[in-house]
């Protein structure tokens, strides 16, 4: 399937400079979304995992569907205030702006596998903080599963010490 043609880019979205890849085009296309996530679950299936994190809003959009495909327990790690229970957090950066996240505390337990799925690899910095929040309740964090990457955005620096798997990469901007 020919993805890259399916997801929409929108220049200088949301900032003077920015090409957005905009993935709602490839949700409403039923067997697109279809085959990313079971594209996205094939790569998990065979790791062992426990549970599929997904940070908001876009990790939701991949990391639920995969999760009840496997049949694993589904994580979200969200924006600061937004979850009710005792949290942990942590501050990163992103291609345009600062931002923090949060995880309930008592959602991973020690030793949990552990696999964070999101739409979209830029800097890297979204998913390390994720990959920080699991690792700081004890979880182990095994694979991190994307379906764009900007490569030359080098997130895989970032990310050197993980397991990283992206279904399309975009070379330049
Ligand atoms: O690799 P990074 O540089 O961290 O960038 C990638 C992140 O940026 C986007 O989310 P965004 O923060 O725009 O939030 P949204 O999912 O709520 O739209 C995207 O969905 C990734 O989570
Ligand atoms: N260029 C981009 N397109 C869509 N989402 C993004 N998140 C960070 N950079 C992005």
């Amino acid at each position: 399937m020919d993805l890259k043609s399916l997801i929409r880019e929108i220049q200088d979205f949301p900032k003077e400079g920015i090409s957005f890849k905009d993935i709602t085009t490839v949700l409403n296309n039923k067997d697109a979304f279809k085959y990313v996530i079971d594209q996205l679950s094939e790569q998990l299936k065979d790791l062992n995992v426990d549970v599929i994190v997904g940070p908001e809003a876009r990790g939701f959009l991949m990391g639920a569907p995969v999760a009840y495909k496997l049949n694993k327990a589904f994580v979200p790690v969200r924006k600061p205030g937004k979850l009710p229970a005792e949290t942990a957090r942590y501050e990163y950066k992103l291609e345009y702006g600062t931002d923090a996240l949060e995880i309930h505390k008592d959602a991973i337990k020690p030793g949990d596998r552990v696999a964070i799925l999101d739409d979209l690899l830029a800097t890297g910095g979204t998913v390390l903080a994720a990959a920080k929040l699991i690792e700081e309740l004890g979880g182990q964090v095994i694979s991190l599963n994307f379906l764009i990457e900007l490569s030359f955005l080098k997130g895989r620096e970032t990310l050197k010490d993980y397991h990283v798997e992206t279904l399309v990469q975009y070379d330049e901007e």
